[in-house]
């Protein structure tokens, strides 16, 4: 076994409205898991803070403004040990307040998806692993 596997860093926001509904990025087409609907995020960059890559990648993709300290940690999902290296590790914080109004980037969709609905829609593996936790913890 590999004794210090290298990972890619992963960050992802859970924006949630009063309802209880999720924000969801479509990514677009032609990228790689086009179409699959996503927390939006991104990777970390390399010597980047993860909470400044969160704020960035909103700020980004959604033209939305978040302060670092209004983002708590609250999952994570990881792949599976026999995916080939390097796996990604998906830090997931909830975004308890932000400016703006979300936009999508061009090509890419956006919505708001109650759980259940999220569990409905084509999504990439660690999406999956982090919406079956969040309906867990729901009920
Ligand atoms: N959200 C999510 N992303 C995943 C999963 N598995 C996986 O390989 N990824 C990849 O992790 C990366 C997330 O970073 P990103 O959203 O900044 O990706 P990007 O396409 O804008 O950047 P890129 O062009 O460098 O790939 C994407 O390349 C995405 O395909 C997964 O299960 N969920």
């Amino acid at each position: 076994m590999e004794r210090n596997p290298t990972w890619i860093p992963v960050v992802a926001a859970a924006i949630a409205d009063t309802e209880g509904r999720f924000l969801l990025q479509q990514r677009p087409i032609d990228k790689h898991h086009g179409g699959l609907w996503e927390f939006p995020g991104g990777k970390v960059e390399a010597g980047e803070n993860p909470r400044f890559a969160l704020v960035r990648e909103l700020n980004e993709e959604l033209t939305i403004l978040v302060k670092e300290t209004a983002l708590v940690p609250i999952a994570f999902a990881e792949s599976p040990p026999d995916n080939p290296s390097p796996g990604i590790v998906m830090q997931l914080y909830k975004v308890v307040e932000f400016q703006g109004i979300p936009v999508a980037e061009a090509g890419a969709g956006l919505g708001w998806f109650a759980l259940a609905e999220a569990a409905g829609l084509p999504m990439p593996p660690l999406d999956v692993a982090l919406v079956d936790l969040l309906a867990e913890r729901a009920q």
